[in-house]
């Protein structure tokens, strides 16, 4: 039997819904066995963030070396990483131990406005981390603060994806999730020389807590499993649609994604869901 692996360097969610959480769940659910690396705790649940607590960078690299003397990891992706300390550790760690499929989601705020990044370690993302990526992953905001330009239109996040690119990511998925007034959605992928358009209708619902966090760990996981960026991208947007339609419903604010819903539906259709 193939036993593929990710590794997941993120921050915890107390409330299950996004971070190392998410990214657990979303791997066991695409077949992928999971380890994580914990680079914050977060005290938060739906309503939102009640208080972050950064490791020491001493603590991540610990971590890191023992999944990597140990466990090779077939996929890799970073999530919350909250300093510059804790970025350098991290970049030098991925060189370290060669670990080329690399997905960089630069989370950087959380969905009810707390900040995942401290502000003087953008800079320390675009340095060391952009240029060891195979896919990074920005929303529109963070999408804006990496490419240093406002983004209102495709043909802008066209601009901001190439230079993004620039910096060193091989390839750049620009998600759609915050553009507003628009009943579609639309994330752009750009592989260095053309864009792929990836389109789906917007799910009216509030329950978008680690939208984010679920496509980038479904993305990982599909390179785990050796599969194209290409075709990474496309089972990662199918993952996360069916996880919002599904919605779950639970908490009094921005509820989680249903990380249930894909597999469940494969499986109802009868398909082998590995
Ligand atoms: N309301 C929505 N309806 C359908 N798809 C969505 C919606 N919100 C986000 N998505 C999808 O979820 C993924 C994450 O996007 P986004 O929410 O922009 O990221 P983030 O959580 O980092 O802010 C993207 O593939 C995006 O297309
Ligand atoms: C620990 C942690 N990491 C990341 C996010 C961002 O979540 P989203 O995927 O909604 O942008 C979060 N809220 N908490």
């Amino acid at each position: 039997m193939n036993v593929y692996k990710a590794l997941t360097i993120a921050g915890s969610d107390s409330g299950g819904g996004a971070g190392i959480q998410a990214d657990l769940k979303t791997f066991q659910e695409l077949g992928v066995y999971g380890m994580s690396a914990l680079t914050a705790v977060t005290a938060q649940n739906t309503l939102g963030v009640q208080g972050v607590y950064p490791l020491e960078p001493e603590a991540v690299a610990r971590q890191l070396d023992s999944v990597g003397e140990d466990l090779a990891p077939d996929a890799v992706k970073t999530g919350m990483l909250f300093s510059g300390e804790i970025i350098r550790t991290v970049a030098d760690k991925i060189r370290q131990y060669g670990w080329s499929n690399l997905v960089i989601d630069p989370v950087m705020v959380a969905k009810g406005g707390s900040s995942l990044l401290l502000r003087e370690a953008v800079q320390s993302l675009i340095q060391h981390l952009l240029p060891l990526a195979l896919v990074t992953t920005p929303n529109i905001p963070e999408a804006e603060i990496l490419a240093g330009m406002s983004i209102a239109s495709l043909e802008d996040c066209e601009e901001a994806a190439k230079r993004i690119a620039q910096m060193g990511s091989r390839y750049v998925v620009i998600k759609g999730g915050h553009g507003s007034g628009t009943s579609v959605v639309t994330d752009v992928l750009y592989d260095g020389r053309e864009f792929v358009y990836m389109e789906s209708p917007r799910i009216d619902t509030r329950h978008t807590h680690g939208t984010g966090c679920t496509y980038s760990a479904a993305l990982t996981a599909e390179l785990a499993k050796g599969h194209s960026a290409a075709e990474a991208v496309r089972t990662a947007k199918a993952f996360i649609r069916a996880a919002i339609e599904d919605g779950l419903g639970i908490g009094g604010g921005h509820g989680p994604t249903n990380h249930f819903a894909y597999g469940r539906r494969l499986r109802t259709e009868g398909s082998d869901r590995r």
